[in-house]
């Protein structure tokens, strides 16, 4: 049975480590044997055969003869390897043929046994013969030096007929397939059998990849490393032409080399990219001589792009809105994050002590029920106009006609049936840490508008019992989880479901609302009506009736009321958002206006730059109004100083020498002068023209009548005070007129000036005093000019008038003064003054002339 040994080697045989010992040992041992170890595989004779059909063996047996050719002159070779180069080149031009580029793979070996199928019958049996021979006539060296280098296919052969006897049927196959990649067996392979095969062989993570192909019982010495084969470029067709060297060879050490199945450096075409969708197998079929190429394929495959491609610029300027796909479920809750502690979990409600006769009362209410046609396919009856709805009833099948299907009023059955398994999902629901709020629920999935998220279960109690433990239980709690069910009940979530962390919100995304289903009040979370996206956090509007102080709320919203307290109802909201608008408004304002004047201020920095460059025209009117009212009360404050001067002068409280020393002076050196005038004439005419021109002047000037009416007594006080001269005291009542005159005039100088500048202060403080311009600076300047000539033409009236008696040439002058006045008037006190003075200097001249 020239075969049989063959066969065995292709069994997994025991302690076959080596080809060459397979070969040794399938000649060594009797047929016995062979059929045992056979047995340990399942029966593949039929395989087998057709296997023995191939070159498999032949080419198996060529390193033996490669050893033992000097046995057989007539079949020998004298270089192995040039006759697998041979064999691989001839093999890899037969059409059909395949070549795994990957380098050492299962299907590398496979691809041989197809190389060696080519071989004729007859050739192999010759081969198989030379082998038999050749290797019972082995030399000893030989024999040791391939016992030294025990390829990794041998160590694979080894491991295989291990484990292959105790394994169950699946991995029985997969190990065929794997001996048969190794060419252990030549079994025709089954579509399940090539099925796992092609498990064996795919990707990084494929079987063969995953088995550690080390093994200890061989003390050989590290491989060499093996260098990798250049790539040249070329089409796939052109490199298999030039073998670099014979596939076996790789094989040997005692390391095997991880090869990696896919990549770019591991015969991969460029163009092939791992990223691309379609993975493995698509890059599979790419590659060119895989079992699953498609040349045309890959000569028609896209170019790789040398440079990111650049559309993610585009996706800066353009936006469009997109809705994350309404089943995603995205749990955050991360291992290690807190959990509430004292967290009773209660998902059905529990009545406690007298809630339950309130509770029964409620349930003995009669029913509701609705009258809702069947909608239109595709749509859901019993909307907004249901009665059940409207009563907050749910419908079912005793109240409503329409089938659950077609019913949209059927919440609480709806929350039934998707918690009924249980899962995060379909709760869609999570507890999670929600900052200063404590803890919070978010969403981990989508709900619809008004879609029912959770119950909100707990004790149902009465209201005397909530208050109770307020008062006791909850007296240091921070939290509350009290909320009114229907009047009188209230349900306690202390110990309850979920739904009691859900946080307030004053603009909430849900809505907590009571149902009764078959009669029994129950409430529940409902997503608002902008629905719940994945992620957020479920809030509604506690309405809080707080009886004690209310709590901060921290909501964060733009129309948070500020406080867990009751919302306000439509009047009270619609004055609050005045408020707030008003608010807004004036800030806004205010905001602007500090925002022009820091930029006026700017810009007048700007233009005066640093240092001083000349005067600059003010036209901001900010500034000119401020420079006015610094006039404006220069001014004020001058005027109040000399004022408070003139009155304590007036008080007595300053000696008058002191508020006028120059006047007082002038009139004291003056006095030293001697009159001498005609008495009676003297006297009358000076005390008409001292009198009249400066109550003349008083009358123009400060059209007071209360301050003229004073001027005038003063005046009448005056002339009375004069004395009248008798004939007998002449001389003296000279001197004494003299001394009288001088003085008297002096005083009607002084209350003149005086009564006249009380005058213009008191119009002062009554209204703006005109302001002195340009044109009054000149009118100013003119009547004080006219003032001293008429000052003179009156001390040569009065001259005349005492020498010549002519009162008439008196009065005249006294008209002149008053003129003068009259054109001083603009010029208010200074003109008074003006022509106070020229009374004055009128009657020393007419002394002085004297
Ligand atoms: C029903 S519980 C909500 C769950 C609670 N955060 C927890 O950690 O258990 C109500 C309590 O949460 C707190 N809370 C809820 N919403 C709040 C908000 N917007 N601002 C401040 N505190 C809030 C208050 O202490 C309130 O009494």
């Amino acid at each position: 049975m020239a075969l049989q040994p063959n066969s065995m080697t292709r069994s997994s045989s025991s302690d076959s480590s080596a080809l060459s010992n397979i070969m040794v040992t399938g000649v060594a041992e009797d047929d016995s044997v062979s059929d045992q170890a056979s047995a340990s595989t399942p029966q593949t004779s039929l395989n087998d055969n057709a296997s023995l059909q191939s070159a498999k063996g032949a080419f198996d047996t060529l390193d033996v003869i490669q050893e033992e050719t000097g046995r057989r002159p007539k079949r020998a070779r004298s270089n192995v390897s040039t006759y697998n180069v041979k064999e691989l080149f001839d093999a890899q031009q037969q059409p059909g043929s395949s070549r795994n580029v990957s380098g050492l793979t299962g299907r590398t070996l496979v691809d041989q046994d197809a190389l060696r199928g080519d071989k004729d019958d007859k050739d192999v049996e010759e081969m198989e013969w030379e082998a038999t021979n050749t290797t019972q006539r082995r030399s000893p060296r030989s024999a040791a030096k391939m016992h030294r280098r025990p390829s990794v296919k041998d160590r694979m052969k080894k491991a295989a007929s291990k484990v292959g006897s105790v394994l169950g049927k699946r991995s029985r196959e997969v190990m065929e397939a794997g001996k048969r990649k190794f060419g252990m067996s030549e079994v025709e392979e089954s579509p399940k059998a090539s099925k796992v095969l092609k498990e064996l062989d795919m990707g990084t993570k494929g079987v063969l990849d995953e088995m550690d192909l080390s093994d200890d019982e061989y003390d050989t010495p590290p491989p060499r490393p093996v260098k990798r084969a250049k790539t040249t470029g070329k089409a796939p067709a052109e490199e298999l032409t030039v073998p670099t060297a014979p596939p076996l060879k790789i094989t040997s050490g005692r390391q095997a080399k991880k090869w990696q199945k896919e990549g770019l450096f591991v015969g991969q075409d460029a163009d092939a990219d791992p990223t691309q969708k379609g993975g493995r197998k698509k890059l599979q079929k790419k590659r060119p001589g895989s079992s699953g190429s498609d040349d045309a394929e890959v000569s028609g495959a896209s170019k790789r792009r040398p440079l990111m491609p650049l559309p993610m610029f585009d996706y800066l300027d353009k936006s469009r809105d997109f809705i994350i796909p309404f089943d995603i479920y995205a749990p955050s809750f991360v291992k290690g994050d807190e959990k509430p502690k004292d967290w009773f979990k209660l998902n059905r409600n529990r009545i406690i002590g007298e809630a339950k006769d309130l509770w029964e009362k409620a349930e003995k209410l009669p029913a509701s029920a609705c009258v809702c046609q069947p909608p239109a396919p595709g749509e859901k009856g019993c909307e907004d106009d249901c009665l059940n709805r409207v009563m907050q009833y749910e419908c079912n099948e005793d109240n409503c006609n329409l089938e659950a299907g077609e019913c949209s009023n059927r919440a609480f059955a709806e929350l039934a049936s998707r918690t009924k398994k249980g899962g995060s999902f379909d709760c869609g629901v999570e507890v999670i840490k929600a900052g200063n709020r404590g803890f919070g629920v978010r969403s981990c999935r989508t709900f619809s508008p008004g879609q029912i998220i959770m119950e909100y279960t707990g004790e149902i109690i009465s209201e005397t019992e909530s208050q109770r433990r307020v008062k006791e239980e909850y007296k240091d709690k921070q939290n509350y989880y009290l909320m009114e069910l229907e009047r009188g009940l209230i349900i306690d979530g202390t110990k309850g479901s979920m739904a009691r962390f859900v946080n307030h919100s004053c603009a909430p995304n849900c809505e907590v609302r009571m149902m009764k289903v078959n009669g029994t009040p129950r409430m529940a979370v409902f997503a608002g009506d902008n629905g719940i996206m994945t992620g957020d956090e479920l809030t509604y509007d506690y309405n809080f009736d707080s009886l004690g102080i209310p709590q901060a709320c921290y909501c964060g919203a733009a129309t948070c009321r500020g406080y867990l307290i009751k919302r306000l109802n439509a009047a009270e909201q619609k004055k609050q958002a005045r408020e707030e608008m008003e608010r807004k408004r004036k800030a806004a304002e205010e905001a602007q206006k500090n925002a022009e004047s820091e930029a006026r201020k700017k810009r007048l920095q700007n233009d005066r730059g640093s240092g001083w460059r000349g005067w600059v025209a003010v036209d901001d009117p900010e500034t000119k109004e401020r420079l006015k009212a610094e006039k404006r009360e220069r001014e004020e404050a001058e005027k109040n100083s000399s004022r408070a001067q003139r009155l304590a002068a007036r008080r007595g409280s300053l000696p008058a020498a002191a508020t006028k020393p120059a006047v007082e002076k002038r009139t004291n050196s003056k006095r030293r002068k001697t009159v001498h005038v005609d008495e009676e004439n003297a006297e009358t005419e000076l005390e008409e023209a001292a009198g009249e021109s400066a109550a003349d002047a008083l009358v123009q000037n400060t059209a007071n009548p209360t301050t003229h009416t004073r001027t005038v007594s003063r005046g009448s006080k005056f002339t009375e005070e004069l004395p009248r001269p008798s004939s007998a005291q002449t001389h003296t009542s000279k001197i004494v007129k003299k001394t009288e005159v001088s003085v008297s005039t002096t005083e009607v100088h002084e209350e003149t000036r005086m009564i006249s500048e009380d005058a213009g202060a008191a119009n002062a403080e009554d209204e703006e005093p005109p302001r002195p311009n340009d044109s009054s600076k000149h009118t100013l300047s003119r009547t004080a000019s006219k003032g001293k000539e008429v000052m003179k033409s009156v001390g040569q009236a009065v001259k005349k008038g005492l020498k010549g008696g002519d009162k008439g040439a008196t009065r005249r002058a006294n008209g002149q003064l008053r003129q003068s006045s009259i054109d001083g008037q603009g010029v208010g006190r200074a003109s008074v003054g003006e022509a106070a003075e020229a009374v004055v200097l009128g009657s020393d001249f007419l002394r002085g002339d004297k």
